[in-house]
C-alpha cells in the first residue's frame, strides 16, 4: 500500500479536523479524496505529507511512518494554498525545490537538473513562461508551477490538494491527461479535489469524509453501485411510449445480447419516457438506438448518464445531514 493509516486522528484543541480514518491507498493508482468543505480533507492530507502531527493513530506512507526522510524523497506535495517568491522566475522556484528536496546547490546547477527542470516546466505546459517571473503569473499559470514543484524529483507518489481549482477548460484537460500519464508510469497519484467529473473520469478508487469522518471508501464502481464490469450506464429519452413496450423491447434486446437489459425510469401519460441500460460500448448504445427506432419510438436523446459522481456525493452528504435519501 502507498497509503496506510489505522485510527488516525488529528482536532485542532479537540474541534474540527478529522478522526479515526482507517484508509488504504493501493500502488499505481488514482485516488480521489471527496467531501463537503470542512469535512478534514486537508487536515489528512497534511498529516500524509508530514505538516501536521496526527493526535493518535498510525500512518504508514510510501510503506514508512509518517514523517520518514526516505518516504519524503519520493513523495510530491501540492499543498491546498500556496504562493511563491513574486521576484522569482519558475526555474529558480524549481531549484530552489531541489534544494528542499535535498540537493546541493551545486547540483541543481548541472546540466543534468537544469533539463529536468525544463522537462517537468514542459510537463505542465510553463516552458515559454521559465525566465518570467512569477509576479506576473494568473493564478492558473502558479497552480502549474505548484505541479511543477510536486512532479519535480519524480516521485513514486503525489499528493495534489486541488490541483485543478484555478484552472480553465483546457488546463483541466491537460492536467487530466498529464494525471493518467504518470498513472501510466505507475505513479501513485492521491488527489483532493471538489471538480466531481475530473475524480469521475480520473479515479479508480476514492473515499469520502464527511464532518471529520470517513463514510465510504473503495473502487469507484462499487462506490457508485456498478457492478465492475466495463462499461457505462446509458440513458435513452424517447416518445411514444406505451405501458406495453418495455416487456416488447427487452424480448427483442434478449434476442441479440444477453447484457443490456433496458430498464424504465420513468414514464408519462403523454407517452414520454427516461430508460437506462447498461451498455459494453458505444457500438451497443448505438444498436439499442436503432432498435428503439424500429420499434416506432421517438429518440429525442441519447448518450452516458451524467453526474453519476455528483448524485452520489449529495446522496453521502445528505445521509449525513438527515435529508432525504433519493
Ligand atoms: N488551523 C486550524 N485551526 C482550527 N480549526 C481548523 C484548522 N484547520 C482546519 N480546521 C477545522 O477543521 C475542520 C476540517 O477542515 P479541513 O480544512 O481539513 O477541511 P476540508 O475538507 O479540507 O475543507 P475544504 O474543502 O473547505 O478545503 C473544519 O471544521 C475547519 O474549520
Amino acid at each position: 500500500m502507498m497509503i496506510d493509516t489505522e485510527d488516525l486522528t488529528k482536532t485542532y484543541n479537540g474541534r474540527g479536523g478529522c478522526r479515526g480514518i482507517t484508509l488504504q491507498v493501493p500502488e499505481g493508482c488514482i485516488f480521489g479524496l471527496l467531501g463537503p468543505n470542512g469535512a478534514g480533507k486537508s487536515t489528512f492530507v497534511k498529516m500524509l505529507a508530514g505538516l501536521h502531527r496526527p493526535d493518535s493513530g498510525r500512518a504508514a506512507v510510501l510503506g514508512r511512518p509518517l514523517g520518514r526522510p526516505e518516504a519524503r524523497r519520493k513523495l510530491g506535495y501540492l499543498p491546498e494554498l500556496f504562493r511563491f517568491q513574486d521576484w522569482l522566475t519558475p526555474v529558480e522556484v524549481l531549484r530552489f525545490h531541489g534544494q528542499l528536496g535535498g540537493l546541493r546547490p551545486r547540483e541543481t546547477r548541472a546540466p543534468a537538473f537544469r533539463s529536468r527542470i525544463r522537462d517537468t516546466l514542459e510537463l505542465v505546459g510553463l516552458l515559454d513562461a521559465a525566465d518570467r517571473r512569477v509576479g506576473g503569473f494568473s493564478k492558473g499559470m502558479q497552480q502549474r508551477l505548484g505541479l511543477a514543484a510536486a512532479l519535480l524529483l519524480e516521485p513514486e507518489l503525489v499528493i495534489l490538494d486541488e490541483p485543478a481549482s484555478a484552472l480553465d477548460p483546457v488546463g483541466r484537460f491537460e492536467i487530466r491527461s498529464l494525471l493518467k500519464r504518470l498513472r501510466g508510469k505507475g505513479v501513485t497519484v492521491f488527489l483532493n479535489s471538489h471538480l466531481l467529473e475530473d475524480v469521475e473520469e480520473l479515479c479508480d478508487e476514492a473515499a469520502f469524509l464527511y464532518g471529520g469522518e470517513l463514510l465510504a471508501s473503495g473502487p469507484l464502481y462499487k462506490l457508485l453501485g456498478g457492478s465492475g464490469d466495463t462499461g457505462a450506464n446509458w440513458r435513452f429519452r424517447l416518445g411514444g411510449w406505451l405501458p406495453e413496450t418495455l416487456a416488447e423491447l427487452n424480448n427483442a434486446v434478449g434476442a441479440a445480447f444477453s447484457s443490456p437489459l433496458l430498464r424504465l425510469v420513468d414514464a408519462d401519460a403523454n407517452g414520454n419516457a427516461l430508460l437506462s441500460a447498461r451498455v459494453a460500448d458505444r457500438e451497443q448504445a448505438g444498436y439499442l438506438c436503432s432498435l428503439l427506432i424500429r420499434n416506432g419510438l421517438t429518440l429525442y436523446e441519447s448518450g452516458p448518464e451524467p453526474n453519476n459522481l455528483e448524485a452520489w456525493f449529495l446522496r453521502m452528504a445528505r445521509s449525513r445531514e438527515g435529508g432525504v435519501l433519493q
